[in-house]
């Protein structure tokens, strides 16, 4: 299919940006209904294709080129590919990226100073600390000293602050609820008037994606590990939005028939058949929800690539809005 995606950097409000984009992919599953593959990582690369061209602009007309700080604490496996993996997409739109890695017994005044250091360095536009922080570490401390003007995580609890408050608008949303109605909007799905299901109630997560779905006009309900029935709940959902980190959790017969699942989730389960020993699965039963639902994010190529998609583009705004051009 040829298809147009234009990339509008979108922050809170984009419920007006048309919708360019009808998808024709389906999922096959012998002859019974099938969902939309709501595909991720197609459109995660056309965003970057449109952030590349809109980096280039700028080194061209104000020589400034934008720039991402990435602080990682420890040596986690999974946060070191994920950090890797934002450095390969910097460097694939054209955004300068700086790295720092400190030890896992390194003091929350340690990475305070980088962030300091960060705060004050006009080459960066956007300072991102990977998390889970080490134990001993209070996030809450280490994510306050990240400057508002330039938390591309959207993290700081003024920017989580302003999206929860009716006509007020953070400087950045956090990047995974952000692409998860990224992808809600340029599938065409309706938002305004419906009732969204938020799974899982994170700060980084859950509970901005049901504060963006509610200022998308949605009726939002929110489901938790102590939610009781929480089938009941979902059963009731247009759309839902799954960031819970329990595999397959999710079953077809928990959906409503026609409903919109976007499944946040990124779980490990053990398959001897991958050469990695493991395979990543969502919170949602695929192959169930493929026959129950209108359309389903894949896990992986879902909403993960949306996420460093929106990063980049949350950087470029913050370079755009730091040198005041357009
Ligand atoms: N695709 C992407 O870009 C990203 C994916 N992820 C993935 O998303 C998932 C969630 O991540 P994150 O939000 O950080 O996880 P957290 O562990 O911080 O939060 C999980 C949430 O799910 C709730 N929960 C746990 N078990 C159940 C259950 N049985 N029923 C209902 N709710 C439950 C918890 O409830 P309670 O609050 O009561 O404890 C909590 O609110 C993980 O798989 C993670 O890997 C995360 C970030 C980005
Ligand atoms: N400060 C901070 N910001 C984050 O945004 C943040 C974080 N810490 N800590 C960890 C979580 C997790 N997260 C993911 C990003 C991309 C994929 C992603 O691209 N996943 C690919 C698969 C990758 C693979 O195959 O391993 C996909 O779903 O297709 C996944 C997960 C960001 N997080």
């Amino acid at each position: 299919m040829s298809s147009s995606l234009v990339f509008t950097d979108s922050s809170t409000s984009t419920a007006s940006q048309p919708s360019l984009f009808i998808p024709q992919t389906t999922h096959k599953s012998g002859g019974e209904a099938c969902a939309k593959v709501i595909d991720g990582k197609m459109v995660a690369k056309q965003i970057r294709d449109e952030i590349a061209a809109e980096v280039l602009k700028m080194k061209e007309a104000v020589g400034v080129v934008p720039g991402l700080a990435v602080i990682l604490v420890g040596d986690r496996k999974d946060s070191a590919t994920y950090v890797r993996n934002k450095k390969k997409a910097c460097e694939s739109v054209g955004i300068n990226s700086f790295e720092v890695r400190l030890p896992e017994d390194s003091t929350e005044q340690e990475v305070i100073k980088f962030i300091s250091e960060f705060n004050n360095d006009p080459s960066v536009h956007g300072i991102l600390v990977q998390l889970p922080l080490p134990s001993h570490m209070d996030e809450q401390n280490v994510l306050n000293a990240v400057d508002i003007v330039k938390d591309v995580d959207g993290f700081h609890p003024l920017n989580i602050g302003r999206l929860a408050m009716r006509g007020r608008d953070p400087l950045f949303v956090p990047c995974t609820p952000k692409g998860c109605i990224e992808l809600l909007h340029r599938y065409a799905v309706e938002i305004k008037g419906k009732r969204a299901v938020v799974i899982g109630r994170s700060n980084i997560v859950g509970m901005p994606a049901a504060l963006l779905l509610q200022r998308e006009d949605a009726t939002v309900s929110i489901v938790h590990s102590r939610t009781k029935n929480p089938e009941e709940i979902v059963k009731h959902a247009d759309i839902i939005i799954s960031a819970v980190g329990q595999p397959n959790m999710v079953r077809g017969s928990w959906l409503k028939p026609g409903a919109v699942v976007i499944d946040v989730g990124i779980n490990p389960v053990e398959d001897a058949k991958s050469p990695r020993g493991y395979k990543l699965v969502g919170d949602v039963c695929y192959e169930e929800a493929c026959k129950v639902a209108s359309a389903v994010t894949p896990v992986p190529g879902g909403v993960g690539p949306m996420t460093i998609a929106m990063l980049l583009s949350n950087t470029l705004s913050s370079a755009k809005r730091i040198h005041n051009f357009q």
